[in-house]
């Protein structure tokens, strides 16, 4: 594979599907995810989010549909490998090996392997050389297994809930590590948490992955731009909830508040509009029944016009 090649999508996915016996597990995924971005994905427990990490990482092939990595299908292991890094839920390094044989391997074992990188990662955060993986804390565990998916200087970066163990201090480190690396050499990465406060210090995209499928994908500048949080009377909810899509209401009394997902600007004299926090688009997303999803779905269409309330 040329690493010179131009492809806009690091990851493409079109009607992606995973499905075990009659589970869905990951179901009609459509994501383009711009290159060079640093891109968070956020779920409810067994939304998907290892699922559509697998698949990206050609660990798992698709039921339905196809995935695209760096412009090659995500199956195709052998091409992809050398350009893509993968960092598992469960620490996958050998336990007997220790860290500087842990290195060593990564060194024979990747053609584009960063020497100077990984090393001066270890002595940053002071991990033991010659201690072996299995003695390592899991939060020690999990630095060494981001170095070494960093050292291998990939193209893509898919990193499953790599910070649960890591400490505060150590987690900001490299969280600044992975923001200095990705700016200077166009890595586009793709980061699961649960933490969203952790997606939000690092990423500027966000996939939101609910119910098997994906609720929004978008730069989180556009997300805070479309997004609109009003509060009004109730009495005129049902000509807001006409005239734009609704993505959350709820109603106290005589007042309704609502999420709304529109990209034009929503004024009226009754509704007046509040600070929004990514937190609240992100459980408003989360929030929605798949039922209702359908629903709302098809009233979210680009081509949806809105009629002016009053
Ligand atoms: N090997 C498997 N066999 C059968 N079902 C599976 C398998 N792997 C995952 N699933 C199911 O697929 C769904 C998605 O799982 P997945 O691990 O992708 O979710 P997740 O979003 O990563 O969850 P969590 O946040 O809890 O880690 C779940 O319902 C899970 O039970």
């Amino acid at each position: 594979m040329d690493r010179g090649k131009v492809v806009s999508n690091a990851l493409h996915a079109q009607q992606l599907g995973k499905r075990y016996g009659a589970h869905w597990a990951l179901r009609n995924c459509n994501i383009q995810l711009p290159r060079g971005c640093i891109a968070g994905l956020v779920g409810n427990n067994g939304a998907g989010k290892t699922t559509l990490l697998h698949l990206a990482a050609g660990l798992l092939r698709p039921s339905t549909g196809s995935i695209e990595v760096l412009g090659t299908p995500s199956h195709n292991m052998a091409m992809l490998l050398p350009h893509i890094g993968f960092v598992a839920q469960e620490c996958s390094l050998y336990r007997q090996f220790t860290v500087s044989e842990t290195l060593i391997a990564g060194r024979k074992l990747n053609p584009t392997w960063d020497e100077s990188l990984a090393r001066s990662l270890v002595d940053r955060f002071k991990l033991p050389l010659k201690q072996t993986i299995g003695k390592l804390s899991g939060g020690q565990q999990a630095l060494v297994a981001i170095i070494m998916a960093l050292a291998k200087d990939p193209e893509l970066l898919l990193l499953d809930e790599p910070f649960s163990n890591i400490d505060p201090l150590a987690k900001h480190e490299i969280g600044k590590v992975i923001m200095e690396l990705a700016f200077e050499r166009s890595l586009t990465i793709l980061i699961s948490s649960h933490v969203l406060a952790d997606l939000e210090a690092l990423c500027d995209y966000l996939i939101i992955l609910a119910a098997s499928q994906v609720r929004l994908a978008d730069s989180i500048e556009h997300i805070m731009e479309q997004h609109k949080l009003l509060i009004g009377p109730s009495e005129s909810f049902e000509a807001i909830a006409t005239a734009y899509p609704v993505i959350q209401a709820s109603h106290t009394g005589r007042q309704s508040t609502v999420l709304l997902r529109t990209d034009e600007a929503v004024s009226h004299p009754a509704w007046e509009q509040q600070d929004l926090a990514l937190e609240t688009v992100v459980l408003a997303y989360l929030a929605t029944r798949e039922s209702s999803w359908e629903a709302h779905a098809s009233s979210i269409l680009p081509s949806f016009q809105k009629e002016v309330f009053s």
